[in-house]
């Protein structure tokens, strides 16, 4: 045995964590290409937005290959976007078994934030949260939602009026809108920020998401397991918004007196954990990620909305025209160029990116080429196989509503075939299909609606055309310049 000096031990942990930074491990598979381990910190090096990393990156082998080799997280991942994979992806969930933040980076201010839920739960105990959660955000009533659209609506006036200018910034305005649907419309309570600028709760949350979505720790958690004082902070910043959201929610639905005739997700969340069903943990795990998916997606997804209206100002006035005089959701739905215009949008910018849950049981093969070990992450990228000439056409760079038919009937069937055939993923698919589409399209459908309705809008000369640089996917601090209809 020969003494290796003390001073060396440094030298080999920074080397051997370089190999497991800069290489993917030696058994994963050599037939599909490994993207550059550090495209994850090119938006933040050079400014670029993911968009740019993907163009330059990831769409070419993508599209040549279905799947690559790509490092997140703390670690190297397949990401997937070819139609068959993601269906085996989607139909094998014994093999690519759900394995959300609760697993992978357990010790993480993420993971502490979003706990162990119906989106990253497996098996029974997902069967369990999903049973809970269904029938509450299947079955909603949408009054909430108009009425939410109309306080909006005074909000953005009120600004104009106030800042002396119609231009605005959309992101946090679009935000409280979200917040306020679904606190309202699946959590039983008012999160109330459309009604007033400084709500405590929202501050709260403003501040710890911050924390929470820093890049750098999004790419590195390890270092959450390092005592440093503003994880530290951020940990228990977390804990006390989670219980504040908690008992603000039972609060309210308690001193409800028709607490048993209520039908919210939480309501159901609620009874479950008074059947002992649910453990308090589990009740707020669930709880928190309602409120997340709830309003974060649909956050994204609004502003994309606005954004391509902007872009393309005669869809303001196509869809102005086909909602007049329509005061219900049932009959927005039966509009051709607001919903293939909605579908349009959500091709083209998918909310959710990519997302990286799920974590092979067995060794296993994609396909019938890629094999590959057990215990690796799988993800599937949305944007990949929403902007893919095997998919989509050569013109799938082109924002183009058309394409999903002229009809109603027939713009409905090509989106269900899209999804179906995971052409198109924005909502996942299959048994883990997303359980908020519905309230999310309504949402939108409302939104625009009224918009059109009271408002047109551009953007300005001097605002920067780009994207989010990572996470999820919409225009980045979007801003608008707006002008009251009479
Ligand atoms: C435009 C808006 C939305 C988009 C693009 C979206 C997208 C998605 C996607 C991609 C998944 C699968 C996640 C995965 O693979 O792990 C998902 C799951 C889910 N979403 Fe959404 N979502 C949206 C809105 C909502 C809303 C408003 C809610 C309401 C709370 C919601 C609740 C859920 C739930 C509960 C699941 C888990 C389903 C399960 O695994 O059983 N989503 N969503």
């Amino acid at each position: 045995m020969f003494d290796i000096p003390l001073l060396y031990y440094p030298v080999f942990i920074l080397v051997y964590l370089a190999y497991k930074v800069v290489f993917p491990p030696l058994n994963f598979p050599r037939n599909i290409p490994t993207i550059p381990f550090y495209v994850n910190f090119l938006p933040i090096l050079f400014g670029i937005d993911q968009l740019d990393v993907f163009r330059l990156y990831l769409a070419e082998p993508l599209e040549r290959y279905g799947a690559v080799k790509i490092f997140f997280g703390s670690r190297w991942n397949i990401l997937v976007s070819k139609p068959e994979y993601l269906s085996q992806l989607f139909k094998d969930e014994n093999t690519f078994a759900k394995s959300g933040n609760q697993k992978k980076i357990p010790y993480s201010v993420l993971a502490a934030y979003t706990g162990d839920n119906v989106i990253s739960a497996h098996g029974a105990i997902w069967r369990k949260y999903r049973n809970a959660v269904t029938n509450g955000l299947q079955h909603f009533d949408d009054a909430p939602i108009w009425e939410n659209t109309k306080l909006f609506r005074k909000l953005l006036s009120k600004k104009i009026e106030n800042g002396n200018s119609n231009r605005l910034s959309m992101v946090p305005l679009i935000q409280r809108l979200a917040l306020d649907n679904i606190s309202n419309v699946a959590l039983g309570f008012d999160f109330g920020t459309l009604k007033s600028d400084n709500c405590p709760l929202h501050q709260h949350l403003l501040h710890i998401k911050k924390k929470i979505f820093h890049p750098f720790f999004l790419t590195f958690p390890f270092f959450d397991r390092l005592p440093i004082p503003s994880r530290v902070k951020g940990f228990k910043e977390v804990e006390s918004f989670r219980r504040e959201l908690v008992r603000k929610v039972q609060d309210d639905l308690i001193t409800n007196f028709k607490f048993e005739q209520t039908t919210f997700a939480s309501s159901d969340l609620i009874r479950a954990y008074n059947r002992e069903e649910l453990n308090y943990k589990q009740l707020c795990d669930n709880m928190i990620i309602i409120l997340i998916a709830g309003h974060e997606n649909p956050q994204m997804a609004l502003t994309s909305m606005f954004y391509f209206l902007a872009k393309y100002p005669e869809f303001q006035e196509l869809i102005r025209e086909e909602v007049k005089g329509i005061t219900e959701s049932k009959y927005l739905l039966e509009l051709p160029i607001l919903n293939s215009f909605i579908y349009e949008v959500l091709r083209y910018y998918p909310p959710l990116n990519s997302i990286i849950n799920r974590c092979t049981t067995r060794a296993c093969r994609l396909g019938s080429e890629i094999a590959i070990p057990k215990g690796v992450y799988v993800g599937y990228s949305n944007y990949g196989s929403s902007h893919n000439t095997k998919n989509w056409g050569e013109d799938h760079m082109e924002f183009k509503p058309e394409r999903w038919g002229k009809e109603i009937e027939s713009i409905h069937n090509n989106w269900k075939y899209a999804k179906n055939s995971c052409k198109i993923t924005s909502f996942h698919g299959g048994r883990r299909v997303c359980l908020g589409e519905k309230l999310a399209l309504t949402e939108i459908r409302i939104t625009i609606t009224e918009m059109v309705k009271h408002y047109k809008w551009k953007l300005p000369n001097d605002w920067q055309d780009r994207v989010t640089p990572a996470g999820p996917l919409s225009p980045w601090a979007l801003e608008l310049i707006f002008e009251e209809r009479n």
